[in-house]
């Protein structure tokens, strides 16, 4: 794991949505598409401001969520509404956006059409994630029934969880999806963050659920 400190807020997002576009370009100079998986929650949005922007062949560019909370596209708390106005918006507006929500009642209901929908584009290969005060990334929350199975080397592509600390159930990719991603980086902000990171280090998987994608993971961090 390799650890990026920056002075602010500001300089990170400019500066990770720099590395991200370089790391897109590179994608797309050995394949005629790429998938770009992103997180949702309150940290990206900066990013995803600058990235927006940038010079890349976007129309050669498929975006994933790495997670969906099962709410409706236009809620609040939407991961693809953020996504369809942060960044899929200026240049990157040419972008393919794959399905993470689908208009069912559960997320149970939607995995194996999002499965279908995802497959063909994987791996993925520019992954930026988020990571919540608890230790989870994408909707892989400590403490939620079918956490292992999701975690697991074999897990399915899509899993439908219930985190009982989430205010909606989720749908998430799982460990071999995260972990298979060709170049992975993850964003946080705040001490709380970084104290959570380090702890995760000397906990399990089942504790600290980030601690399964670590493995050449670059960590942007900013105060
Ligand atoms: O619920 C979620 O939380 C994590 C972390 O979000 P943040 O607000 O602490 O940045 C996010 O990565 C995930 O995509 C989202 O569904």
């Amino acid at each position: 794991m390799d650890f990026v400190e920056y002075a602010d807020r500001e300089l990170m997002a400019i500066d990770l949505a720099n590395k991200l576009a370089g790391a897109l370009r590179a994608a797309l100079a050995r394949s005629e598409r790429v998938l770009f998986a992103v997180p949702g929650g309150s940290t990206p949005g900066p990013v995803f401001d600058a990235l927006c922007a940038a010079r890349i062949d976007w129309a050669s560019v498929d975006v994933l969520l790495t997670d969906e909370r099962w709410v409706r596209p236009d809620h609040p708390r939407s991961n693809t509404r953020l996504v369809r106005e942060r960044l899929l918006v200026e240049r990157a507006a040419a972008a393919t956006l794959l399905p993470m929500y689908q208009p069912t009642d559960t997320p149970e209901e939607a995995v194996a059409r999002v499965t279908e929908a995802i497959a063909p584009h994987l791996p993925i290969s520019v992954l930026l994630l988020g990571m919540g005060d608890d230790g989870h990334v994408a909707s892989l929350f400590p403490g939620t029934e079918g956490l292992a199975a999701a975690l697991a080397e074999d897990a399915a592509p899509v899993m439908a969880l219930r985190p009982p600390e989430a205010e909606e159930p989720r749908l998430t990719l799982t460990r071999p999806v995260l972990d298979g991603a060709l170049s992975k980086h993850l964003a946080i902000v705040g001490e709380t963050k970084r104290a959570v990171l380090e702890r995760a280090q000397r906990r399990s998987e089942a504790e600290a659920p980030v601690r399964a994608v670590l493995g050449g993971l670059t960590v942007h961090w900013a105060p």
